[in-house]
C-alpha cells in the first residue's frame, strides 16, 4: 500500500506499442482548478485484467482524475503512460460518465445508442464489423434482449447495461466507469457489478469504478484508491480500510468499523456515530 508520494515529472502523455502487464501508468499527477489543489503528486498503476475501486468523499477528485486520464483536463504536471497495443477501430479507454440524462420520449434504439461508441457514425450506414462490434458488447453485458427497445423506456439499471455496451463497442483495453451503480436499487446494484466483474474477467479488461458503496468495492476490487482531497492511499481492501490509514487521509475524526462482514466509514464519537455515504 502507498500513501501520497512527493515529487514531480514533466506534464505528458504517453502511449507505447509494446505489450505491457500494465493497462495504464500515472505518475505523480498535479492538478489545480481556478487555483485550487485537487489532485496532489497521484501515482498508481492498473494492471492489465485489475478491477481497482475508486472511494473518497465528495470534492475528493475522483471525476476530476478520470478527467485527466481522458485527456479531457491536462495536469499541471505528471504523466498518463497507456502502455497498450490496439488494433484498428480499437480503443485504449471506455468511458461511462456519471451523469447522463435521456429524454424518456428520445426515439432511438438501444442499439443504436450502442452504435454511438464507434468511431464514424457519422456515416449513416454500419458495416458488417460494426454490426459484430455491437452484437458482442451487448451480448457481453447480457443486453442482447434490449437492443430493439427505445433506450429512454429502459429502467435505470438496463440503461446503465446499454451506457456499458457503448462503452465496450470499441473493444478498450481500460473502463472507467464514474459510479455506474448510483441511482439504483441495491439488487440492480449487485446486478450492474456482477455484469462489470465478469466483463472485466472474461475479456481481461482493466476496471476503475468509482462508487461510494465500500461494501460493493469490497466484494468486487482487487484494489482500491482511497481520494481524499490532495490525499490519496492504494492498497487491497484490507490494507486501506483501516482507521489509521483513513485518520492520516481525512484528520482524526474517523474510524472503520467492520460489523457483520460489512465496513462502515464513521466520523463523530462512539455514541454519536454518524455514517458517511461511502
Ligand atoms: N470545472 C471546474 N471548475 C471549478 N472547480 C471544479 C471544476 N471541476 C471540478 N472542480 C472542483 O474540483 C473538486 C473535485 O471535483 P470532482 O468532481 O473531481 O470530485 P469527486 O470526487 O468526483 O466528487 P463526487 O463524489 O461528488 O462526484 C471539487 O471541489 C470541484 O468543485
Amino acid at each position: 500500500m502507498s500513501i501520497a508520494p512527493i515529487a514531480a515529472s514533466p506534464s505528458n502523455l504517453v502511449t507505447a506499442t509494446s505489450e505491457s502487464a500494465y493497462a495504464i501508468e500515472v505518475e505523480h499527477i498535479h492538478v489545480r482548478i481556478s487555483g485550487k489543489p485537487i489532485l496532489a503528486d497521484v501515482s498508481f498503476q492498473v494492471k492489465s485484467g485489475e478491477f481497482l475501486g475508486i472511494l473518497g468523499p465528495n470534492g475528493a477528485g475522483k471525476t476530476t482524475l478520470f478527467r485527466v486520464l481522458l485527456q479531457l483536463l491536462k495536469p499541471q504536471s505528471g504523466t498518463v503512460r497507456l502502455p497498450v497495443t490496439l488494433d484498428k477501430g480499437e480503443t485504449a479507454i471506455g468511458y461511462v460518465p456519471q451523469f447522463r440524462q435521456i429524454d424518456p420520449e428520445l426515439p432511438m434504439l438501444a442499439v443504436d445508442f450502442v452504435s454511438l461508441g464507434l468511431p464514424h457514425t457519422i456515416r449513416p450506414w454500419l458495416n458488417r464489423a460494426d454490426k459484430g462490434a455491437i452484437a458482442e458488447a451487448l451480448e457481453l453485458t447480457g443486453a442482447t434482449g434490449l437492443s430493439r427497445t427505445s433506450i429512454g423506456q429502459l429502467s435505470g439499471g438496463e440503461r446503465q447495461r446499454i451506457f456499458l455496451a457503448q462503452a465496450l463497442v470499441r473493444n478498450p483495453k481500460l473502463l472507467l466507469l464514474d459510479e455506474p451503480t448510483s441511482n439504483l436499487d441495491p439488487g440492480a446494484q449487485e446486478e450492474m457489478a456482477a455484469v462489470i466483474d465478469r466483463v472485466c474477467k472474461e475479456r481481461k479488461i482493466s476496471v476503475m469504478l468509482i462508487s461510494h458503496d465500500v461494501n460493493l468495492i469490497n466484494r468486487y476490487a482487487d484494489r482500491i484508491l482511497y481520494l481524499t482531497p490532495q490525499q490519496y492511499a492504494i492498497g487491497t481492501v484490507d490494507e486501506v480500510m483501516q482507521t489509521s490509514v483513513l485518520q492520516r487521509l481525512y484528520g482524526n475524526a474517523v474510524e472503520v468499523v467492520r460489523m457483520d462482514d460489512k465496513l462502515f466509514v464513521t466520523t463523530g464519537n462512539k455514541t454519536n456515530v454518524h455514517i458517511c455515504d461511502h
